[in-house]
């Protein structure tokens, strides 16, 4: 079973708390970076500590989710190694995983439901990566 990192502000903190209610009855081992409540943060303060999970090893997976999902996942793509996905819908989600072997997904909280949320999260550790034609351009994402 994956090791699954969740984070994001206080957009995301309801959706997360959904999402980690779900992942833990489904059996996954989640560690929650923050934030813990609605009192308005900055997001770098959290997906940076979660991206460095990911990139070390120490977590597969990465969820994030802040109002657009476009601050997070820009924060989480600085750190090598770490492929975040703002993904809308689980058609979005899939191809993240299908196509770009993203580790980390990214939630705009403010503009899905709670329900399509945990769709497109279960989407997201359900589909496998590719490989194949995808493999070599994953490969050339990196900055050497
Ligand atoms: O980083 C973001 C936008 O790129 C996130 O959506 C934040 O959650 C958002 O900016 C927070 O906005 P707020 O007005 O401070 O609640």
């Amino acid at each position: 079973m994956k090791k699954i990192a969740i984070g994001g502000d206080h957009a995301g903190f309801d959706y997360k708390k959904l999402i980690i209610s779900k992942l833990t009855t489904a059996g996954y081992e989640v560690k929650d970076f923050g934030a813990y409540s609605t009192d308005s943060v900055d997001y770098p303060d959290y997906a940076h500590p979660l991206a460095l999970g990911v990139e070390s090893g120490e977590f597969e997976v990465g969820i994030l989710v802040c109002g657009s999902g476009n601050g997070v996942a820009i924060t989480a793509n600085k750190h090598q190694g770490v492929r975040a996905a703002l993904c809308w819908t689980p058609e979005i989600s899939a191809l993240a995983r299908q196509h770009n072997n993203a580790n980390v997904l990214c939630l705009p909280a403010r503009f899905i439901s709670q329900a399509e949320a945990w769709q497109i999260v279960n989407t997201f550790l359900n589909t496998d990566f590719e490989g194949g034609r995808h493999e070599n351009r994953v490969n050339k994402i990196a900055c050497k």
